[in-house]
């Protein structure tokens, strides 16, 4: 069977230019059966090959996997997993271009709060450039020497960015400048070590996703929403120690469930998740899932909740003819094979990720 991949970007009427309310509910839905999803995709793409019909869309400004009828009704029965919860509805899953600024940050937070029948769970990556600029920092590190490393360009840069964006959003600074610090001295030390191994690699770029849902969760609360922030390597998310490019561990499925479900039970609040981390089984080290890999702590929460919906929030109306950023005018195209969309992301078009792609590939081809 051909799978395929159609994405179709729907304008929605909006008087800023970020990520937009949209008129109704998006989705990646989620196929509880897949034993362990590898990548954003995965779900999809199985039912895909069973014959139910894979419709990927981004409307509005979400990209969406569409399931057959028959498997979404298997999936209104929710997942294989004993402990999934009734409480939470969907997971919302926003990469760095949805939070690159204080407005951004404003905007996806009116539309948490803007279904008032989904129980969401948010998963959010790193600020903007943040990741790139944490290893770009760390490289710089290696050489600068001890005395310069405080003054290296992407650390400021990163300190700005954060506090500004805190002040802004009338949030106390105090939720990341623990970090900031701690940041700081992590980047001496490099210098000092005059080394970076792919282990502190994973421990640097942590602190992206540590600070913007910090952040965020504060904003929530601040306007009234009750909101809790977790560290995804400490709330269950056990990898195998492959550092910067980890896999999710089964063991991880249950205590997540369980942690989030006690947690809701006790006291409900939205769970703001960190994206792309984990903990080294072995080492309980930081580790991280790949470039790209908030995509895939979205799906495998939605996999440990048995949720049927995982929603990724782009802030472009899917895939476009060309990079907005370069073509103002770029269009949406309306339809991509998954070889297409590959090819896409291998020649570099951002709002893909190639390892999204090629379990899809995969799949299609033992068909
Ligand atoms: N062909 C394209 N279609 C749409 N967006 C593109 C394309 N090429 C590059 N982009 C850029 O990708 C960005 C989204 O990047 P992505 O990494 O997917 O976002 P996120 O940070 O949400 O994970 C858009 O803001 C856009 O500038
Ligand atoms: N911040 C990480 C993880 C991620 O998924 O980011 P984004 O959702 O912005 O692509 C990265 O840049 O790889």
């Amino acid at each position: 069977m051909e799978a395929s991949l159609h994405f179709r970007g729907v304008r929605i009427p909006s008087d800023h230019s970020g990520t937009s309310r949209v008129a109704h509910s998006p989705r990646m839905r989620w196929l509880s059966s897949v034993a362990s999803p590898s990548r954003s995709f995965h779900a999809a793409v199985e039912n895909a090959c069973k014959g139910g019909g894979l419709r990927a869309k981004s409307d509005g400004k979400r990209i969406e996997a569409v399931l057959g009828e028959e498997e979404e009704e298997k999936q209104s029965h929710g997942g294989d997993d004993e402990t999934a919860a009734a409480a939470f509805t969907c997971v919302m899953k926003f990469g760095g271009s949805s939070l690159a600024s204080a407005e951004r940050i404003r905007e996806i937070a009116e539309l948490i709060v803007s279904f008032p029948e989904e129980t969401p769970l948010v998963v959010l990556s790193a600020m903007g450039k943040t990741t790139n600029n944490l290893l770009l920092a760390g490289e710089k590190a290696v050489s600068c020497g001890v005395s310069n490393a405080s003054e290296i360009e992407e650390l400021t840069f990163i300190k700005q960015l954060h506090l500004k964006t805190a002040y802004e959003l009338g949030v106390d600074p105090s939720v990341i400048s623990g970090h900031l610090e701690e940041l700081e001295q992590l980047l001496k030390g490099i210098a000092m070590m005059k080394e970076l191994t792919l282990r502190t690699r994973d421990y640097l770029v942590s602190f992206g996703e540590c600070m913007s849902t910090r952040i965020v969760a504060a904003y929530l609360n601040k306007t009234g929403v009750k909101a809790r922030q977790y560290d995804a390597f400490d709330m269950g998310f056990i990898t195998t120690d492959d550092f910067t490019n980890a896999e999710i561990l089964e063991g991880t499925y249950p205590s997540v469930a369980k942690r989030l479900n006690d947690d809701w039970i006790s006291d409900p609040a939205i769970p703001i998740v960190t994206g792309f981390l984990g903990k080294g089984s072995k080492s309980c080290a930081v580790t991280t899932l790949g470039r790209g890999g908030s995509d895939l702590t979205a799906t495998a929460i939605g996999k440990a909740l048995g949720l049927r919906e995982v929603q990724v929030w782009k802030d472009v109306d899917g895939v476009l003819t060309c990079d907005p950023s370069i073509c103002p005018n770029a269009e949406p195209v309306p339809y991509l094979t998954f070889d297409e969309a590959a090819e896409l992301a291998y020649f570099g078009a951002q709002v893909l990720h190639p390892q999204s792609m090629r379990p899809a590939r995969d799949r299609r081809n033992s068909c």
